[in-house]
């Protein structure tokens, strides 16, 4: 039996694992051997004032009744979770470590999804897994959500999900939704595919630079590259900026960054931020190109375990729940009077196609048939889990819905937007 961290205790099951290398082993190694981890959880008693359960474990049993009905959105899935929720062990090897960039010793290259081996928690830095490369927004997100945590990079928002699912970070810090591009949909699906929880929320103003290799000048760029997210939070300025450069959509602001450093690209540009431009040696031809300067972009802090929800600080809580079929119209009507009925106000909604059944055929011969789409529903409400009202609202949201699951209950992100560490991203 090794102690992993206060709340949990784990079985560690060595296997050989040969071709470890030096780099990866910081993130998978017992005595330079691969583990497969299986955990318990130690029984912590806390106090509700409304019921929701007395301990650790009934707060996550109540997450799991609310979840009861779920149709197994999980199936689609083929992550290897191993903690309480599939307790195989883990067969993902681990791979040789990439080319250096450039060349250059010390780069970091992101975790990507054939380095994911199940490792335990050690050492006393948490590990903040984020989808990117270092001077990526995402990971100025991870640094405000965990001051003096270590950054894990990942390559792809599914490798950060499987990166704490397998224990080689402790959370993961993913963006949701910006003021300008709206929401990022595919973490959205990956929430519900996954089984972390929501434990938090930050959100950073983010400032975009076009930036280019030393001497280069605006009037020479033919193409500007960066995040999807990125392009479309500066559609306006590159307009002006580069009118006639082809865009083309990148993994992450600050790989777009890299890519033009590392292949010596004079007539290509990168949104990125200023902190990219640093790190990857380019220069700043274009400084708060963001079409709105109170650009924003919220992500969620996201953790093998839920925490408790309180109620002596603002909450908020998310769920997400399919309408029970054939029902579908006045389904959302009602979820929402749920809410209103209890002066809960909601914060966000989003819709997406429903993963187990996306289309329905509704109709007869007689008349004709059609197809409906079917969806998934996501909303965000300012209300904690340890609220009777917030209780209520969900007990009666469940009548209507086919399935239903608290996907986390934690304090909304206060920061005055005056406070905000702009300067850094
Ligand atoms: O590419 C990055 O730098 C990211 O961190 C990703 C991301 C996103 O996915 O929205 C994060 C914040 C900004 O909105 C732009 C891009």
């Amino acid at each position: 039996m090794q102690t992993i961290s206060p709340a949990f205790s784990c079985d560690l099951k060595s296997v050989i694992q040969p071709n470890l290398t030096a780099k990866k082993a910081r993130y998978s190694h017992v005595n330079g051997k691969r583990v497969s981890v299986r955990c318990s959880y130690r029984s912590e008693s806390f106090s509700f004032p409304n019921g929701v359960g007395s301990s650790r474990a009934d707060w996550q049993s109540s997450c799991a009744i609310l979840a009861s009905k779920v149709v197994s959105a999980e199936n689609s899935s083929s992550v290897a979770v191993v903690n309480g929720h599939s307790n195989g062990s883990v067969d993902l090897s681990l791979v040789p470590s990439k080319s250096q960039h450039n060349g250059k010793p010390g780069l970091i290259q992101p975790l990507t999804i054939t380095d994911l081996s199940p490792a335990p928690s050690h050492g006393s830095t948490l590990r903040v897994a984020y989808q990117g490369v270092p001077g990526a927004y995402s990971e100025a997100a991870a640094g405000k959500a965990y001051p003096n945590s270590e950054a894990i990079p990942c390559d792809q928002f599914d490798v950060a999900f499987q990166a704490v699912e397998l224990w080689i970070a402790d959370r993961a810090v993913l963006p949701v939704e910006n003021s300008l591009g709206g929401s990022i949909h595919r973490n959205y699906d990956l929430l519900l595919r996954h089984r972390l929880h929501i434990v938090g929320e930050v959100q950073i103003p983010v400032h975009h630079c076009l930036l280019a290799l030393p001497g280069v000048r605006t009037d020479c760029i033919t193409r500007v590259i960066s995040h999807p997210q990125a392009l479309a939070q500066t559609e306006g300025s590159l307009n002006k900026l580069t009118p006639k450069a082809a865009i083309e959509a990148f993994h992450d602001t600050a790989a777009a960054a890299e890519y033009i450093a590392a292949n010596n690209l004079h007539d290509t540009a990168a949104v990125a931020s200023a902190r990219a431009a640093e790190l990857y040696g380019l220069q700043i031809l274009a400084d708060g190109i963001q079409d709105d300067a109170g650009n924003v972009t919220r992500f969620l802090m996201l953790a093998r375990d839920p925490i408790i929800p309180r109620t002596d600080r603002p909450f908020k809580t998310s769920i997400v729940f399919a309408a029970q079929e054939h029902k579908g119209t006045s389904v959302l009507f009602k979820v929402l009077s749920a809410f209103a009925f209890r002066n809960i106000s909601l914060t966000k909604i989003e819709s997406r196609p429903h993963q187990n059944c996306p289309v329905r055929v509704v109709g007869d011969e007689n008349v004709g048939t059609s197809k409906h789409f079917e969806y998934t529903f996501y909303v965000d409400f300012e209300a904690s889990m340890a609220e009777a009202r917030a209780q209520n609202a969900l007990a009666e949201v469940q009548e209507y819905t086919s399935f239903l699951r608290v996907l986390g209950s934690y304090p909304m992100d206060m920061t005055p937007w005056s406070t905000l560490p702009s300067e850094d991203v």
